[in-house]
C-alpha cells in the first residue's frame, strides 16, 4: 500500500508555569511514528491524556511538533507554508468532536459548506450553491433544508454536517478527532456506516482517533494504542485486538466486555 502520510518521531512538549512562576516541560507526545496508506483507516487509541489528540493536530498541521517530521504524498511538510500549506489543507481535512462548536452557529449550512469552495478556489461561483446541496446529500442530509443554522440539527445530524465540510474540498486524507464520541449509540453507528460508506466511494484516508475500542473495531484497518505520550503498539486491528502484546492494550481491552458484552461472547466464541 502506498503511504499517504508519514509521522516519524513527532515530538511534543509543552511549557506549563508553575504556581510561583517555575517553568516545567512536559513531553505529550513522545517520538511517535506512524504511516497511514492510501485508503485505509488508522484508528490512534488510548486513555484520555494519552496524547491522541496533540497527535492529530500535528498531523493535520493545526500544532507545530517540537520534533519529528510529517511527509504528506511524499514531500516533507513539517515546516510548510503559503502556497505549500495551503495545498495540504485542500488534501487534509478534520472532523471534530463537537459539531455545535466547531460550526460557525451564525452561518446557514449552505454558507459552512461553501467556505472551504471558497478558501480553496474550488467550483465556479454559481454552481457552488449546487455542490453544497450535492454534498448535503451524500452524508444523508435534506438538502431542502440548506438555509437552517446548525443549532437547528440534531447532534447525529450536525456531525453529518461537519463531515460533508470536510469532504467539500475533496481530501485525501479526513482526520477524526473522536468524531463520534458525543453521540447516543445508535446514531453512533449511523455515523460510522457513513464513514464507511463515503470511504468505499471515494477511496480516502482516516487517521480515527478514539478512546472507544469496540468503535475502532468497525471501522479501522490497523490501530495504533498509546500510552503516556508513546504508541506503544500498533499492527493490523485482528492482530492488537486479538492477540495484544503489550500489558497496557490489554489492559484497555479488558474494559470492552462492559462496553459490548456481544462482541466479547463471539470473543469467547472464537477462542
Ligand atoms: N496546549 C497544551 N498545553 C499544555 N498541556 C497540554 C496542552 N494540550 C494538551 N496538553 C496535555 O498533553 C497531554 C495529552 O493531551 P491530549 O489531549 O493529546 O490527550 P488525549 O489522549 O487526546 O486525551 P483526551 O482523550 O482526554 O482528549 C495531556 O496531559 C494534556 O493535559
Amino acid at each position: 500500500m502506498t503511504d499517504l502520510l508519514r509521522a516519524k518521531e513527532l515530538t511534543k512538549h509543552f511549557v506549563t508555569r508553575g504556581p510561583l512562576g517555575a517553568r516545567t516541560e512536559f513531553t505529550a507526545v513522545d517520538r511517535v511514528s506512524f504511516e497511514v496508506g492510501l485508503g485505509e483507516t488508522l484508528a490512534v487509541v488510548g486513555e484520555s491524556g494519552s496524547g491522541k489528540s496533540t497527535t492529530a493536530r500535528m498531523a493535520a498541521k493545526l500544532m507545530d511538533p517540537s520534533e519529528g517530521t510529517l511527509e504528506f504524498d511524499g514531500a516533507d511538510v513539517t515546516h510548510a507554508k503559503g502556497p505549500e500549506l495551503a495545498r495540504f489543507r485542500a488534501n487534509v481535512q478534520v472532523v471534530f468532536q463537537d459539531p455545535f462548536s466547531s460550526l460557525n452557529p451564525r452561518h446557514t449550512v449552505e454558507r459552512i459548506l461553501m467556505a472551504p469552495l471558497v478558501y480553496q478556489g474550488i467550483a465556479p461561483n454559481g454552481s457552488r450553491r449546487a455542490h453544497a446541496k450535492e454534498l448535503m446529500e451524500r452524508v444523508g442530509l435534506n438538502p431542502d433544508h440548506s438555509l437552517r443554522y446548525p443549532g437547528q440539527f440534531s447532534g447525529g445530524q450536525a456531525q453529518r454536517i461537519g463531515i460533508a465540510r470536510a469532504l467539500a474540498v475533496n481530501p485525501k486524507l479526513v482526520i477524526c478527532d473522536e468524531a463520534v464520541s458525543a453521540l447516543d449509540v445508535s446514531v453512533q453507528a449511523q455515523v460510522i456506516e457513513l464513514l464507511r460508506r463515503l470511504q468505499r466511494e471515494s477511496g480516502f484516508s482516516y487517521i480515527f482517533i478514539a478512546h472507544d475500542l469496540a468503535v475502532v473495531r468497525q471501522i479501522a484497518h490497523r490501530v495504533a494504542v498509546m500510552s503516556k505520550g508513546r504508541i506503544v503498539e500498533l499492527g493490523p486491528v485482528e492482530q492488537v485486538f486479538d492477540d495484544p502484546q503489550d500489558e497496557y492494550t490489554r489492559t484497555l481491552l479488558a474494559a470492552i466486555p462492559r462496553i459490548n458484552p456481544e462482541w466479547d461472547r463471539r470473543r469467547r466464541e472464537l477462542q
